[in-house]
């Protein structure tokens, strides 16, 4: 018999309503190591609340989230302290994470291109810088699942290309990285999109990357 390795990340049949609102119907989505998704799906179909159920921020009616490995979430609206600066930040969530140093921090922040904001209060920030914060801070731990919601919205075009030079580093060292995404144009980059269509996904294997296994 042979065992097949655990999933990254296994979501099954997730039900959540708002009220009467029945948002997710019983959605399942596995993920594997080094497999990149992309969740689509129409505005108000429950994407968001697709990640924040699987993240854990938000209690679910039923169904299961397991978890191969520690968690990364990067979620739409950036969860900020306005009063603090970019470097604050970085030190309050290093800590929290008993990370030993700031180096992935700094490496993150230079790939980000942001630098110079490092002693800035995030109150202060544009909505863009805001954001690479926000992924700095979901990545800092060097995390075996990310979620990502609408990453780079606010980002510059130079900033975006970066941003999917980092996700290609975290696709080639086996991270399960699950993305939202609007933007027909870099379907293609992924290895599998997920539809999000009356509260259940279904997978679609993107055309240049048949060969991935598609595992929702
Ligand atoms: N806290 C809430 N209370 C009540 N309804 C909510 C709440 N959050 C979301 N909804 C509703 O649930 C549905 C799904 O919202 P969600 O934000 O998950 O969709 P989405 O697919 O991420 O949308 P978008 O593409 O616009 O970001 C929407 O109809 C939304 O209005």
């Amino acid at each position: 018999m042979t065992t097949r390795p655990q999933p990254a990340l296994a979501a099954r049949d997730i039900h959540k309503a708002y009220g009467k609102h029945q948002v997710l119907r019983g959605a399942d989505l596995t993920v594997e190591p080094g497999q990149l998704v992309a969740v689509v799906g129409e505005n108000g179909s429950g994407k968001s609340t697709l990640l924040k159920a699987i993240a854990g921020t938000l209690s679910v009616d039923s169904g299961e989230v397991r978890l191969g490995g520690e968690l990364g979430y990067c979620p739409q609206d950036p969860v900020l302290n306005l009063n603090l600066t970019v470097d604050q930040h970085l030190q309050y969530f290093a800590a929290a994470h008993k990370l030993d140093s700031l180096d992935r921090a700094g490496e993150l922040v230079g790939l980000l291109g942001y630098e110079k904001y490092r002693g800035t209060a995030a109150g202060e920030l544009s909505g863009g810088t805001r954001q690479k914060l926000n992924l700095t801070l979901a990545l800092l731990h060097d995390p075996d699942v990310l979620l990502l919601d609408e990453p780079y919205q606010g980002f510059d075009w130079e900033t975006y290309l970066r941003f999917w030079d980092l996700v290609d580093q975290l696709h080639e060292r086996d991270k399960a990285v699950v993305v939202i995404t609007h933007l027909v144009f870099e379907q293609e980059r992924f290895d599998v999109l997920a539809d999000l269509v009356e509260g259940r996904l279904t997978p679609r294997a993107t055309a240049v990357k048949e060969h991935s296994n598609a595992g929702v």
